[in-house]
């Protein structure tokens, strides 16, 4: 196989109470990217449609991510890579992550998958890192394994998957600003309260076990961020109103990574849609534009296209 074309799917962030942990794969909403060997040696960016992004490799997350894990393989051919860019960047369902990943994980594929996806979730971290100005892998590793992912260590990488209740479905809201993850984790404090801390983490392994065991009514009494939500929902316009409507019919709402999205986590997609239509009513009054959508959770993560 000289070339390859594979879905790179969005992903929501920390879940609420399990910032930089926690992660989950979005459906329907993704990056398209083209990759192929070429004679030349190295890693080159032809095509980038869809949003303004260096084509400078060393600038662009996916090149930097690439020439980590080229650099690694030393073949004696090289990489072009295309993207087709269709999560905002700074839009908060990991857009950074999305090309981040994609490309080891094409370039994965063209070299007769020598890396498993723990290996791949290293170099894809050295793309991410250009973005947010720091290693977490918590939109890497569902973009990667699919479903939900825990990130149990960075040093050394450890990504444990968890099951995917099956009548899980996330009502994603995008309002169209951009936070730039770097600025939305520079106003975190450097310190908690043992009283919150406490609170976060019972809330993390209570959820942990919710999704384990099916059990939707412990998922939405887990679904709380006492640390991270009361400093970044400040960045986002009408967050407490959104989450107000959406808790009518969803188990919990919470910012999608670093925002301005924000996510809410239903069960059945009839509820699911009811979320939709009761915050876009809440944005609908504003002058605020947004976008949308109602997903499956992607338990498959990547999808090769051709
Ligand atoms: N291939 C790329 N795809 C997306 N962003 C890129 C890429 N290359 C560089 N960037 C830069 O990375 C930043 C986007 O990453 P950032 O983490 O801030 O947003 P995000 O990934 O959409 O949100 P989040 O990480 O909160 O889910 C932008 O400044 C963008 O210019
Ligand atoms: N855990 C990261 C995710 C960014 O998508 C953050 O919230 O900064």
């Amino acid at each position: 196989m000289n070339e390859i074309k594979i879905f790179s799917p969005a992903t929501v962030a920390n879940v609420s109470c399990g910032f930089d942990v926690l992660g989950f794969c979005l459906d329907t909403i993704g990056d398209e990217m083209i990759i192929r060997k070429t004679d030349k040696k190295g890693i080159y960016i032809s095509k980038i449609e869809g949003h303004d992004l260096p084509f400078e490799v060393e600038k662009n997350v996916a090149g930097v991510s690439a020439l980590a894990l080229y650099e690694d393989a030393q073949p004696n051919f090289g990489f072009e890579i295309e993207i087709y860019k269709k999560i905002k960047p700074g839009s908060g369902v990991g857009s950074s992550s999305a090309s981040a990943a994609g490309s080891v994980f094409a370039i994965n594929e063209l070299l007769g998958k020598p890396y498993n996806k723990t290996q791949l979730t290293y170099f894809a971290m050295k793309g991410e890192a250009l973005a947010s100005g720091s290693e977490h892998a918590d939109n890497i590793a569902p973009a990667l394994f699919g479903g939900f992912t825990l990130v149990k260590s960075v040093t050394p990488i450890e990504v444990l998957q968890i099951p995917t209740p099956s009548n899980l479905y996330v009502t994603v809201i995008h309002p169209q600003i951009e936070i730039k993850t770097s600025e939305a984790r520079a106003i975190l404090p450097k310190e908690v309260e043992l009283k919150k801390a406490i609170t976060q983490w019972a809330n993390v392994g209570s959820l942990v076990h919710a999704l384990h065991t099916n059990d939707y009514q412990l998922i939405k009494r887990s679904l709380e961020d006492v640390i991270v939500e009361p400093h970044r929902s400040k960045l986002i316009p009408f967050f407490n109103d959104v989450k107000l409507a959406a808790n009518t019919y969803a188990l919990g709402t919470g910012i999608s990574g670093s925002g301005p999205s924000i996510f809410a986590l239903s069960e059945g997609i009839e509820n699911a849609k009811k979320v939709e239509q009761a915050i876009r009513n809440v944005y609908s009054k504003t002058d605020i534009a947004f976008e949308t959508y109602v997903s499956k959770i992607n338990v498959q993560g990547m999808k090769i296209l051709s």
